[in-house]
């Protein structure tokens, strides 16, 4: 009996090593992501915790870090890929460095627009219109499974992982920029039958950069 979701951002990304906005655009990762991917696996498996279930975005930073783990693992599975769980798109700030964005539109609408919860990026999502595309598949893909008494590892982005996150421990949107989660970070949770959530808990830590 499992019950257990773990959410894994993917490991550093060209564009996470560059400060810049990443969004939807596809940057491979880094020799330090393909490292932290190696940890992730290293880590759970330290932990003894084999995935029965792996879902992913559909972009390459988060497939490849999931493919690693997967093989470090051995886990015969498919892992399921969907653009539901892809990063907040960053609209017209994507692929620009983020202390130039600071310096010409002031940290403070920087920081809004990174942490907040409904400032929306020119042509962007707010992190609120992120939730919106993450939760339903969440409840109709994942959460099901979860409670099928499976161990579900799911791989993705820093604010598709903090829009889940928030929501999950109920953290109100006055909130949202306490909640982060570093490359190469996972977090776990233990549910009950009636999904709600037992306990919560970092299983490597969550404090990377970008
Ligand atoms: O650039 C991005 O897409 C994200 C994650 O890397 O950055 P931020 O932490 O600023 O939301």
């Amino acid at each position: 009996m499992s019950r257990q979701l773990l959410l894994a951002r993917h490991g550093q990304s060209a564009a996470n090593a560059a400060d810049v906005f990443t969004g939807w655009s596809d940057p491979p990762l880094t020799e330090r992501g393909l490292v932290e991917a190696h940890t992730i696996a290293a880590t759970l498996a330290g932990f003894d915790i084999m995935p029965d279930v792996m879902f992913a975005s559909a972009l390459h930073r988060a497939i490849h870090t999931a493919t690693i783990i997967r093989d470090d693992l051995c886990l015969p599975l498919e892992i399921v890929s969907s653009d539901a769980l892809n990063e907040r798109d960053y609209g017209d700030l994507t692929g620009m460095n983020k202390a130039e964005i600071a310096e010409r539109y002031g940290a403070e609408q920087t920081l809004a627009w990174r942490r907040s919860w409904v400032s929306e990026p020119p042509n962007g999502e707010s992190l609120r219109d992120t939730a919106a595309r993450v939760l339903p598949y969440y409840l109709r893909e994942i959460l099901p499974s979860v409670l099928d008494d499976r161990t579900v590892l799911v791989v993705a982005h820093g604010n598709s992982l903090r829009a889940l996150m928030m929501v999950l421990e109920g953290v109100p949107p006055s909130a949202a920029e306490t909640v982060e989660i570093g490359t190469g970070a996972i977090r776990s949770y233990m549910f009950e039958p009636n999904s709600r959530i037992a306990s919560a808990s970092w299983l490597a830590g969550h404090s990377g950069v970008c």
